[in-house]
């Protein structure tokens, strides 16, 4: 079977590189094209350094060629990245704060997908890992966070420190935690509007003593609201972590919650998407899965707008009843559970030292301790 070049091209022309629109013959992405005989070389050059926009541009090609050229064809696929020219700002806003080294944001588009247990989950997983974590519940709407580590009636207490009234955060399983629910009457509905939101948050990081922290988790409210933008706006936010289920609405929101961190105006770096609720595996069924919400749409979707999927988590009753108690689901020891939030934990660790090193020098956001985590992969 003897290739031609055109019909190559052609396929070609039906992908794009993710993230840069338009397909990529016309955009000049594709650099060259060689046949002989039945194999194929693709030279590619993409702007994107990320290792998924790689795979993904390769697998695409790939793809595309074997189900619209020819099935056996036998491909080489070259990419090289340009990124552009010039160096990375800090994207990094507001004023580092002393002691806080990285504060990773848990968004959701859509509500009630499970935004606040993964937070819990992600704090509690890190802990055990050795970090110092800190979670801080911003969820104006429905600060759930309290009732996750048990700490609901508690209020936190005035500490000085060098002559200065600092609000001692609550440590519950290693974890400090402060809440808007601490704060807040639990009837009470609160109708904040950002900045004032913003306010309180502010308030909460800078006006606590949180002590040395190598990562604080933010439990934003659903949504993408104005909120949000304050928030972002406002605090040194290392990345965000999106939390979505499969199902089609869930994800719609989800896009608009990535995109709302990538716009310019707030430019936080998504970490990556969280598929929760992945499927249902009943107690008397243990090798089947139903995808009730749909399957690998979050995954998906990752794929699509070329951002990290960090993993699933299955809908597990115990992972309902453990946040209901107060004793988040992580805590087991060497449970399937357990480890799959651990292994959602390394990922999160390994996309916040990525994002770290792709910063220049002087931000204040270094991870200091990876200690009883899994070594990166360079
Ligand atoms: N994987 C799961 N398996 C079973 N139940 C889950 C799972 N994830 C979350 N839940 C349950 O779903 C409900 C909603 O979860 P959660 O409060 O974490 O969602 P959220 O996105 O933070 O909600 P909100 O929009 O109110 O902030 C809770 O009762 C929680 O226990």
């Amino acid at each position: 079977m003897k290739l031609s070049k055109q019909d190559i091209l052609k396929a070609l022309e039906t992908i794009s590189v993710p993230g840069e629109g338009g397909n990529m013959v016309e955009t000049g992405a594709v650099k060259n094209v060689m046949t002989f005989g039945d194999e194929v070389i693709v030279d590619i050059t993409i702007t994107n350094p990320s290792l998924q926009a790689k795979k993904r541009t390769e697998v695409d090609i790939l793809k595309t060629i074997h189900e619209q050229v020819y099935e056996k064809a036998k491909i080489t696929v070259n990419v090289k990245v340009d990124a552009p020219a010039t160096p990375k700002v800090n994207v990094i806003k507001g004023n580092a704060i002393p002691g806080i080294q990285n504060i990773i944001a848990v968004a959701s588009g859509k509500g009630g997908v499970g935004k606040s247990t993964v937070t819990a989950n992600l704090a509690v997983s890190l802990q055990k890992m050795g970090f110092k974590v800190g979670i801080l519940d911003a969820d104006i709407y429905g600060p759930s966070i309290p009732i996750m580590f048990d700490v609901e009636k508690e209020r936190p207490l005035a500490v000085d420190i060098n002559g200065k009234s600092k609000m001692r955060p609550i440590e519950s399983y290693g974890v400090k935690v402060l809440s808007i629910g601490f704060f807040t009457q639990p009837d009470q509905a609160v109708v904040w509007r950002g900045p004032m939101a913003a306010k309180a948050l502010n308030q909460m990081i800078f006006d606590a003593h949180w002590g040395e922290i190598d990562f604080l988790l933010i439990d934003l409210p659903p949504g993408t609201g104005d909120i949000h933008l304050s928030i972002m706006q406002s605090l040194p936010i290392t990345g965000a972590v999106i939390v979505s289920t499969p199902q089609v609405v869930a994800l719609a929101d989800a896009k608009k919650g990535v995109a709302m961190f990538q716009q310019e105006s707030i430019n936080v770096p998504v970490l990556g998407i969280i598929e929760n609720m992945a499927y249902f595996t009943p107690n008397e069924l243990p090798n089947y899965k139903y995808y009730i919400f749909g399957k690998d749409g979050a995954k998906n979707l990752a794929d699509d707008l070329g951002v990290k999927f960090l993993g699933a988590i299955p809908l597990v009753q115990s992972i309902r009843e453990s946040g209901d108690v107060g004793s988040p689901a992580a805590l087991q020891i060497d449970t399937p559970l357990s480890e799959a939030f651990k292994s959602i934990t390394q990922n999160v660790v390994q996309e916040v030292v990525n994002r770290n090193e792709a910063l220049p020098p002087t931000e204040a956001i270094k991870i200091t301790t990876m200690a009883g985590c899994a070594a990166p992969k360079k």
